[in-house]
């Protein structure tokens, strides 16, 4: 069998479907501060000793700011109908707020328009973790302003960009800005706090709908939100599983969708924050439904649960399936997960649009030889996991698009450079790209599924 051969069902995806790949700004631009940009969290994290993996920092990552061109270039070699990219605030509004950086304008308009003469739709995220640091310094998403800040960023770039990016993303994962910021502190802002937590939460989902509201009023037609979803499985089916499955699954996959589609938040939160979890009148609450125009699906992996009093604040810990294969990141691989969430999201919140925002996978890739680099592990992933995709397109989920995460190595958050989910090898020394086999995997497979091939 040939190992590049897609070997999936082909029945065919739904017209127009599309076939993409997903970065952020602080993942792969380099040059944070150039042309009048303002710093953001991530800077001043990355260069505090002790918080990233072998102190790797965004100050150069892919050096995709100045290398976009070429990307583009490739996304186009790759037979991408469309990429997912992010916009750095603080490149747009140096100070987070007020004056405007027409440089950093431009240099996503320049992007967009590359895009568009390859016939590659943009799916643009408004904020995927790089909040500009003179905003942290007034209180960040901790400060009942936040909404406000958001909802004037986008709308400037709703005007610069609107007439020509039609497909948007607010938030790149409310749940890993809350938890990872400001609960257990492993990304910026790197704050430990159960009682700020909530309102952290309850902001982004302000800004959320303010976002959405500020893009409705600019005619902005196609507004989602982008969630990480991780099913739960009980261990076993004791009672304390059973509830510590619904707590974690609350605390992840609904905290964050019950709001803006029911305008409640799930019931167990206050179990899982207890006195930190504040009161809401029924008009703040209320005010937090605000339904995206599609739902952005980032799928990696499952969860396994069991009860564990000791692991707060959820009560509930993650079961290693050690008998089944993991990533480098160790997440267990399990593409049944994919189908099971997005037949979720189908049957909870009434089958809206679906988009994989983000699916991919790190693997310790092996060394290239003679141009090529042979990563079975990523190929088989994708494999498996646009199968699942597949199978959730024949279930009647209303799936519009796949995006491939990522398409170029690059800097994994606190993990730094050492873990690499890229299509695209790119060198740490002179980063040059090289396309992986998972990247002409993927480029077959659309073909294959386009009827191309
Ligand atoms: O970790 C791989 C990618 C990140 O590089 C993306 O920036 C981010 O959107 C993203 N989200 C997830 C799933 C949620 C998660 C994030 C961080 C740590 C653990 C799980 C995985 N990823």
């Amino acid at each position: 069998m040939n190992e590049q051969a897609p070997e999936m069902p082909t029945d065919s995806p739904p017209s127009g479907f599309l076939w993409g790949a997903a970065t952020s700004s602080y993942q792969i631009e380099g040059s944070p501060l150039a042309d009048g940009a303002g710093p953001s969290i991530w800077h001043r994290f990355a260069h505090t000793p002790g918080r990233v993996l072998n102190g790797d920092t965004g100050d150069i990552a892919c050096d995709h700011y100045r290398r976009w061109r070429e990307d583009v270039t490739l996304m186009a070699s790759l037979g991408l109908n469309a990429y997912r990219f992010s916009v750095a605030w603080g490149r747009i509004l140096p100070e987070g707020t007020g004056r405007v950086n027409q440089p950093g304008l431009d240099f996503y308009r320049h992007l967009v328009d590359a895009l568009l003469e390859q016939g590659i739709e943009p799916m643009l995220t408004l904020y995927h973790w790089d909040l500009p640091e003179a905003l942290d310094a007034r209180g960040g998403w901790a400060s009942d302003a936040s909404p406000g800040w958001f909802a004037d960023y986008a709308r400037i770039l709703y005007r610069a960009l609107g007439d020509r990016v039609r497909l948007w993303i607010t938030l790149n994962e409310p749940w890993v800005i809350t938890a990872g910021g400001y609960l257990f502190g492993d990304l910026a802002p790197g704050h430990r706090s159960q009682s700020e937590t909530p309102i952290v939460a309850h902001n982004l989902l302000r800004a959320h709908a303010a976002a959405l509201a500020s893009g409705r009023a600019e005619g902005i037609e196609r507004i989602g939100l982008a969630v990480n979803l991780e099913p739960q499985y009980p261990a076993s089916p004791l009672a304390d599983d059973i509830a510590a499955t619904a707590r974690r699954d609350a605390f992840i996959n609904r905290w964050f969708l019950d709001p803006v589609f029911f305008g409640r938040y799930p019931a167990e939160m206050e179990a899982i924050f207890g006195t930190a979890w504040p009161e809401y009148s029924a008009s703040e609450l209320d005010a937090l439904r605000a339904p995206p125009d599609f739902i952005g699906v980032n799928y990696y992996s499952r969860s396994v649960v069991r009860a564990d009093p000791t692991e707060q604040p959820v009560g509930a810990r993650r079961v290693r399936q050690d008998a089944r294969p993991h990533t480098a990141m160790d997440w267990e691989v399990y593409p049944q997960g994919l189908t099971h969430i997005l037949a979720w999201i189908q049957g909870r919140y009434g089958n809206p649009p679906v988009y994989i925002t983000e699916n991919g996978a790190a693997f310790d890739d092996p060394p290239p030889v003679a141009g090529r680099l042979h990563d079975r592990q990523r190929v088989a992933y994708l494999r498996s996991h646009l199968r699942a995709a597949s199978r959730a397109l024949r279930r009647g989920v209303d799936l519009r698009g796949y995006f491939a995460w990522s398409l170029l190595d690059n800097f994994e958050w606190s993990y730094g450079y050492a873990k690499r989910f890229g299509l695209v090898r790119v060198d740490p020394v002179d980063r040059q790209r090289l396309i992986k086999d998972s990247g002409r995997f993927y480029r077959d497979a659309i073909r294959r599924y386009e009827g191309r091939a």
